[in-house]
């Protein structure tokens, strides 16, 4: 089994609570009330900021150019597309830009900036990616059954599931799996315990996170 597999499976009933979760169930078969997709999506969009820091953050950490291109073109997919997505769901969702530009945030929503600054100011690579393949690799593995969605979908659900299937995303989060896996034998004990750790806090937050936005 490979690291990242024996991360995923020391927190398996987590990990599969956050990836078969009913709000990617109701989100993929579009019974979710466009209310919760607004408030999750505003919720969700606070985290572009600190996802593009962490994001650059590990880029300036790679150990090589060629081990930060994949990230580095993946930051270009969430502040091109990713970002154009949130603003086009939220006209149609009609989210004022009041409304999702200082939103009252979550507890999750709070845990998850912290973990996420956390990762960035720690100065270790192993940490900043190891948050990053928990937020890709769970989102992968909950959208994959439902890719291709639906037609019938509204285009701020069906888009939703394309941003985190398909080959060109499988390829980022194997490339995020690997870096980790590279580094993981160069690591103290020390350091493989604050990677376990973070990995798994991250997992937790992300099952907060689906749990609240279904929280009445
Ligand atoms: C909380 C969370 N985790 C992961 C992702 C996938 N990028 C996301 N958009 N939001």
């Amino acid at each position: 089994m490979s690291l990242t597999e024996e991360l995923q499976t020391s927190c398996s009933a987590t990990w599969n609570a956050v990836t078969q979760h009913q709000f990617c169930r109701e989100l993929s078969d579009g019974t979710l009330a466009d209310s919760r997709m607004a408030a999750y999506l505003v919720q969700d969009y606070t985290f572009l900021d600190n996802f593009v820091r962490l994001a650059a953050s590990a880029i300036a950490h790679a150990p090589t150019l060629q081990d930060s291109i994949p990230l580095a073109q993946f930051l270009a997919v969430v502040t091109g597309p990713e970002n154009t997505y949130f603003h086009r769901s939220f006209e149609a969702l009609a989210v004022t830009e009041q409304d999702w530009k200082e939103p009252e945030l979550w507890p999750a929503t709070q845990g998850f900036q912290a973990i996420m600054t956390e990762a960035r100011l720690s100065g270790s690579y192993s940490r900043m990616i190891a948050v990053l393949v928990v937020a890709e690799w769970s989102y992968l593995e909950w959208a994959t059954p439902f890719h291709p969605a639906p037609e019938t979908l509204p285009f701020y659900l069906a888009e939703w599931i394309t941003l985190h299937a398909g080959p060109e995303f499988e390829g980022l989060v194997a490339y995020l799996r690997g870096q980790l896996e590279a580094a993981w034998p160069t690591l103290d004990a020390e350091e493989k315990e604050a990677v376990t750790d973070i990995f798994h806090r991250t997992v937790s937050l992300e099952k907060a996170f689906f749990d609240t936005a279904l929280t009445p």
